[in-house]
Formats: structure tokens, sequence, C-alpha cells
């Protein structure tokens, strides 16, 4: 679910549906509390009226009867009433009927590590996060990268689970701040226990002390451990922490750890770059620092576009990388994600020979080809006439339709195979020479297209399209092109991507053994 925000958005509908199945509960147990209280307060009525003086009372027969049958049977039937467990079982087998619309462990995971890649990449401070606020701090000031038009606070179990993965993980980097916010929420509500929650204050404690102490903050772990126990003074392990922690402190040299630092990637060679490219949220070179990049209107001599020609940004020269505005309509656009939605899975990337899901691209994606819906050829057609290129399957591969997921994104990577055992050659048509790739959709903040080695990054321009060589002109790949999708930290990220192929493309993009070209 994690990896698509319209799957997302589907789980909308699901809680609905509990909410519904909740109010049905709560009203048959008041039912249940009502007929309960009735109950009580008749029997409470009979003492305070009939019973007043028992001798004289008991004298009736009726009196004596009821008083028995009461303490035979209404009696048993309040005390052993199933309506309780009835009503629970009912509310149960609903939510189990919704189970397939549920997310799993995995995702809940992948949406707490989301949270964390937000935090990373564009350097959010978790404290101002967990309130709602999307900041970073410059010289000590924190700074609005985003604004939401509504804030939404997180819990200190919120909080909690969030730290509770990366405790999992053993990632005390982030383990940490996210502990931290969530003792100092659970202390605010007095450690007060609300139904719904997983942890509780002594549990935050309990994993941050631990952190600490991972991390070589041996005091700090020592007196969060001597606040658990006033809560919780008789668990043993506690206890013995606390004893191993105060040893340590007075020993002749406590353990220094290896303090907070942020775990590496190994996919993520680039990270600083990409990272910074990033939090620009688009950084082109301008005319002024290259006075060879210009913007025209574009027919590529072709007749289908001397009307009506193509806005073009000539972006970067090396790579050379276009960006074409309005490539799209609106509903165009949004016909292709809506005939898109049915076929989208995780995306995946390859691996060896084969093609598999991996953390480094958070996506759902749908290949589509031209019978989807006209729309795909008349696109195919644009391609083909802006690129000069032939786009006709297998020359180009079908549209793939991508849904980016919760801080869903695609760290620095090539559309072309590097290797020739690649899944790209499936095809036989060669490598992958050319992207055409078209922004569906807008992005309120983050989700910004990087080039790492080229050093900038375009953002989100809805409606538009990008294309780029990937491949010399020689058949080798250009290293140049190293790319990256953001991830996005505000919004519901659409793109499609044309990839087009070497084969075919003879007469419209001649070959050249100049490695440069
Ligand atoms: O979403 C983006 O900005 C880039 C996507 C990309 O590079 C890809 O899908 O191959
Ligand atoms: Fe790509």
């Amino acid at each position: 679910m994690y990896t698509s925000l319209l799957s997302v958005k589907q789980a909308i509908s699901v809680e609905r549906k509990l909410i519904d199945y909740l109010r049905t509960y709560i009203d048959h147990e008041l039912e249940r509390l009502e007929d309960i209280k009735r109950f009580y307060a008749k029997v409470s009525d009979l003492h305070s009226e009939l019973y007043k003086g028992p001798e004289t009372v008991i004298a009736n027969p009726l009196v004596a009867f009821t008083l028995v049958k009461r303490l035979h049977s209404e009696w048993l039937n309040v005390v052993y009433s199933n309506e309780a467990l009835e009503n629970a079982q009912a509310l149960r087998s609903s939510y189990k009927e919704e189970e397939a619309g549920l997310p799993t462990l995995e995702d809940l995971q992948g949406a707490a590590k989301a949270l964390m890649r937000l935090q990373d990449v564009y350097t959010l401070q978790v404290a101002s996060l967990v309130r709602g606020r999307f900041q970073r701090v410059s010289n000590g000031n924190p700074i609005d990268i985003y604004t939401p038009a509504v804030s939404v606070l997180l819990s200190g179990d919120d909080c909690f689970l969030v730290g509770k993965v990366a405790y999992e993980q053993e990632d005390y980097y982030h383990s940490v701040p996210w502990l931290e916010e969530s003792v100092h929420l659970f202390r605010r509500t007095g450690g007060e226990w609300n139904l719904e929650n997983e942890g509780s204050l002594e549990d935050a404690l309990d994993h941050l002390a631990f952190s600490h102490f991972k991390t070589g903050n041996v005091s700090y772990a020592l007196s969060l451990s001597q606040e658990l126990l006033h809560h919780d003074p008789v668990n043993g392990r506690v206890l013995q922490n606390v004893k191993k922690y105060e040893k340590l402190l007075v020993a002749a040299s406590p353990p220094t750890g290896d303090g907070l630092r942020r775990p590496t990637s190994k996919y993520l060679r680039t990270r600083d770059t990409y990272e910074r490219l990033c939090q620009t949220q688009g950084s082109q070179p301008m005319h002024f620092e290259n006075p060879r990049l210009f913007c025209d209107y574009f027919s590529n001599d072709n007749p289908g576009l001397l009307l009506l020609p193509a806005k073009r940004e000539v972006l970067s020269l090396q790579p050379y990388v276009v960006l074409y505005h309005n490539f799209i309509t609106d509903t165009e656009a949004e016909d292709i994600k809506r005939v898109a939605q049915p076929g989208l899975r995780r995306s995946v990337v390859a691996a060896g020979e084969k093609q598999a899901t991996a953390d480094y691209r958070i996506s759902k994606s749908a290949w589509m080809k031209g019978s989807a819906h006209s729309i795909v050829g008349r696109l195919d057609q644009r391609i083909s006439m802006l690129t000069g290129l032939n786009v006709k399957h297998p020359y180009g591969e079908y549209l793939q339709v991508v849904n980016y997921g919760i801080g869903g994104h695609y760290e620095p990577h090539f559309d072309h195979a590097t290797s020739p055992t690649s899944p790209v050659f499936r095809l036989k048509t060669g490598n992958r020479v050319a992207t055409f790739m078209i922004y569906l959709s807008s992005v309120e903040a983050g989700g910004s297209t990087a080039f790492i080695y080229a050093n900038f990054s375009i953002p989100v321009v809805e409606k538009a399209a990008i294309f780029w060589w990937n491949l010399h002109r020689n058949g080798q790949g250009d290293v140049d092109t190293l790319h990256a999708g953001c991830p996005v930290l505000f919004g519901d990220k659409w793109v499609a991507n044309k990839w087009i192929h070497e084969y075919g493309q003879e007469f419209q993009h001649r070959c050249n053994l100049n490695p440069e070209e």
C-alpha cells in the first residue's frame, strides 16, 4: 500500500467502512448498557422502596417469589450475558471482511521509513515534523520548507512506532529523535493509556534508554531508565540495566559507542549531491550561466507541429536534456492515470538478469499498450514528432505510467542497461537510447528530477515532458545521465516514461564512433 499514493487513497474508503462498523458496535453496546442500567435501577429501586422492612415485605408470596426468581435466574442472565461478546465478535468479523484492504506490517514499516527518508533528504527537524510542520534548521532558525494548508499532529504513540521501526533495524540515528519526541509527548499526557496505543511512556523510555546506551550516551540512558523505574519499580530487566549503567559510569573509561551517525546506504555513493539537488527542488543552470541554453518554439520541421509548436527549454547540453511545456493536456493526463490504475503494480528494478523490488524505488507502475486507450497512440505520435524517433513497439517500450508512494522516490540510476544480461535487452532492439518522461501531475513539494553528475534538478512541471539521450552516438552509456526522482515531500506524483531503443532509429539518429558525441 505504501508504494503508491493511489493505494493509500483507496484505504480511506476502508477506514470509512470501519467507522460505520464501530458506530454500529457503539450503538449496540449502548443499548446493552442501557439494559443493564434498567435492571440495576429496577432492583435497586425495589430495595429502597419495598425492602425497607424485609420482615413484613417477605410475607407477600409475590415478593418472595420474585426475589427467588431474580436470584435464581435474572442475575445469572445478566452476569453471564453473551451480548458483549456477540457485539465484539460482530465488530471483529466486519473488520475481518475488510482484511484484504488493510495495510500489512510491511506497509507500516514502509510508511515509517518514508518519514525518516524525508527527514534525511530534506534535513527536516523531527520536532517540527511531529507538530505538522515541514521545517529545517538553518543558522539556528527553523525555516519552513513547505506549509501545508492543514497541519496534522503526531501523537506520542505515532512517534514511538517510527522510533521502534528504526530501533528494530539497530538504526539509533533515527530511533533517538523519534523516541525523544515520543517520550516528550507521552510525558505531556501524563502517561495516560489509550486503547488504540501500541506503546506507552514506559516502552518509549525503555527503547530510548537503550538507543542512547548503544550510541555511547550512558548517563542519559541511566537517567531515562531511572525515570522508567519510577513508573515500573519492579521491572527486573531495567533494574539490572540501571546497575550496569551505574557500573559503566564509574569505570575508568566508560564506553563511547559510535555516536549518532546516519546509516550509510550501499546504493547511494552519490548521496550528498543527490540530496542537495533534491533540497533545491529545481536548480537548473541559468541562461546567464550558460548562454548556449535557450528556450524556443520548436516544430522539429514537422508539419504536424508547424501550427502548434512545442515550448521547448534546453536545460542541459551535456547530457542533452530538454523540457517541453504543455506536452499533455489535463484531460489526457487524467485519462492516462485512470486507465493505468487497475494495472499498477510495485515498481521493479533490474537485478542481474531478473527484475526485483527495491527500497530505492518506491512506486507502482503499469505498462500501457496502444490498445488501452486512443490517447496512448496520440502521445506516441507526438513523441515521435518532437524527437524524430521511431517509438513504435518494440523500438519504443510500452508507456510506463508511474505513481509514487509515501515519500516515494527513485534513487540515482541509469535508464539504459549497464550490463549485457539486463532485462532491457529482452526486446532485442538494443539498449535504451533515449528517455521521454511526462509529468502527469503536479507535486506540492519535493519530487524533482535530479541529474547527479550534471548537477541540476528539474522541479515537477505539470503537463510538461523531458527528453534526454542515454547513450552516446557510439552506443556507450552516457554516465552523465545518472538521474533520480527525489522523494515526494508533499503530494501525489505521477509520471509516464517512454523508453526508446537503439534499433529502428537507423535513419533518425545516426551512429558515430566519436565517444564524445
Ligand atoms: O520521477 C522522476 O522524476 C524520475 C523517474 C525516473 O527516472 C524513472 O522512472 O526512470
Ligand atoms: Fe530514470
